[in-house]
């Protein structure tokens, strides 16, 4: 496949987002069953934005970064669906890295026509909801016809791995460049390729600093090393810029506290000095898997505090994990609401909180301590998470859920629309959408539901 030469500066970055999740799904096959820890769930993240994921223990929020980390270990693995990380710098340098796994989708177009690639497809027998990608469904719906409108594109078509039309039959490939953009697909990412993303493009941070922070060596060198390992510097020219970085974190006396070691730091210091480390990469990404859980509120607040100062300084997009609803309303700007593997709600921040639509968040929002002043006891949801365990032909949260009817045991519910505008605000609840009657619903339901099980393994 030729290389043209791809110039980050044109790159187009409104259109398109930062991070976009698209049907993952992650399973661990263990001897007894097959937990279906994240099954089928898509979100974006834009660049310098937070967005939430928020869920009780047992979500799937840790699987869900985890998977776009690359660290699912054995008896784990992603079997479905793509992480797109569209960001010039990384792709440019995994497709300089690995030209043999990489796609060039323009020289692509100048070799194929888009509908003779689809005719062929049809002829393949390939579900015209798969080429489609379910942006249109319905009888009526003619991918050909969609392809001269532009709206089937040759992108597309490689996004949804259908490409042996195309001649390519290494579905190895995870690097897909464009004219004015590309992405890095992490489903299908090679360690090494893994080993550039987690250096260059997205760091992680943990609960527990330690396990990010080695006892038996100083603060100090462990920052230098990750300096070493992403910006080349060495000797006195880390030294200075690993004080810098624990400046930039807010550790005071950093001259000194260099040279300590990891436990010389308070839990607080700690998680500090972690993210000193991880954005001694220089990350576009920084996950966060509860970064506060571990400590108190006051110690919660500041490490809050500083994450949002440091985005705003280098637009730094988050994807912050908690389970607390009180965090979320603190620093995110979008929030994905998840249960047992699924998202049942998503939608900025202010919108979720003034008008909550699955009854899953409702209950998360009602158990927000100091919600009810006037009672003495907390409020929780009843019940536990269930283990997702088989494909859903129904409503997971549903045995919990006071508002659940017949239908729930036997309609699984697809996010739909619940706000005003298009994929702004979305639940997966058969109560919705508002307008319909119950039947038409339950037959949306059904119906998003063959779209997505296309792809639902
Ligand atoms: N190594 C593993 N082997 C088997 N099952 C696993 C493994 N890791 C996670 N799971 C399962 O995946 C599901 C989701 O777990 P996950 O850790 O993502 O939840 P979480 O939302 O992060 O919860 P918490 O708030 O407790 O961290 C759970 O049912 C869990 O049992
Ligand atoms: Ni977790």
């Amino acid at each position: 496949m030729s290389m043209n030469s791809y110039s980050p500066a044109s790159v187009d970055r409104t259109d398109e987002a930062l991070l976009t999740v698209e049907n993952l799904q992650t399973s661990f096959f263990t001897d007894k069953e097959t937990i279906r820890a994240v099954d089928s769930i898509s979100f974006e993240i834009d660049r310098g934005e937070t967005v939430g994921i928020v869920g009780e223990s047992g979500s799937g929020k840790s699987v869900t970064a985890r998977s776009i980390m690359g660290l699912i270990d054995a008896p784990g693995r992603v079997v479905g669906g793509s992480v797109r990380f569209n960001d010039p710098g990384t792709v440019e340098r995994l497709a300089q890295q690995h030209p043999d796994r990489t796609i060039d989708i323009d020289a692509l177009r100048t070799e194929h026509d888009v509908a003779d690639c689809i005719e062929r497809l049809l002829e393949q027998g390939v579900a015209p909801s798969r080429i489609t990608g379910g942006e249109r469904s319905g009888s009526d719906v003619d991918p050909v016809e969609l392809a001269r409108e532009d709206i089937v594109t040759m992108r597309g078509l490689v996004e949804r791995r259908l490409t042996d039309v195309l001649g390519i039959t290494d579905e190895d490939a995870f690097v897909v460049r464009d004219t004015d953009s590309g992405y890095v697909d992490a489903t299908h990412a090679t360690e090494d390729a893994f080993r550039t993303l987690r250096g260059r493009g997205i760091s992680m941070i943990f609960q527990d600093p330690l396990t990010s922070l080695n006892p038996v060596y100083t603060v100090g060198n462990q920052i230098k090393e990750a300096i070493r390992l992403h910006q080349g510097s060495q000797g006195e020219q880390a030294h200075e810029e690993a004080i810098r970085l624990l400046e930039s974190v807010s550790i005071p006396d950093a001259h000194r506290r260099v040279d300590e070691y990891p436990h010389e730091f308070s839990g607080g210091m700690r998680q500090r000095a972690v993210i000193a480390m991880a954005l001694a990469c220089k990350p576009e990404l920084l996950i966060c898997d509860e970064p506060t859980t571990a400590l108190d509120v006051t110690i919660q607040a500041q490490i809050l505090e500083l994450l949002m100062e440091i985005q705003e300084e280098r637009d730094l997009a988050i994807m912050f994990i908690t389970h607390d609803m009180g965090v979320i309303a603190e620093i995110a700007d979008q929030v994905n609401v998840m249960y047992a593997g699924e998202l049942v709600e998503k939608a900025p921040v202010k919108k979720l909180f003034a008008a909550p639509k699955h009854p899953y968040t409702r209950g998360l929002l009602e158990s927000i301590p100091g919600r009810h002043p006037e009672e003495d006891r907390l409020r929780t949801i009843e019940g536990d998470v269930p283990t997702p365990n088989e494909r859903p032909t129904y409503c997971r949260f549903a045995p919990r859920c006071p508002e659940a009817f017949d239908a729930c045991e036997v309609v699984h519910p697809e996010n739909v629309n619940v706000g005003d505008e298009e994929r702004i605000h979305t639940a997966a609840c058969l109560l919705y959408p508002e307008e319909l009657s119950t039947e038409e619903t339950l037959e949306r339901h059904r119906s998003l539901g063959e779209i997505d099980g296309g792809d639902r393994r």
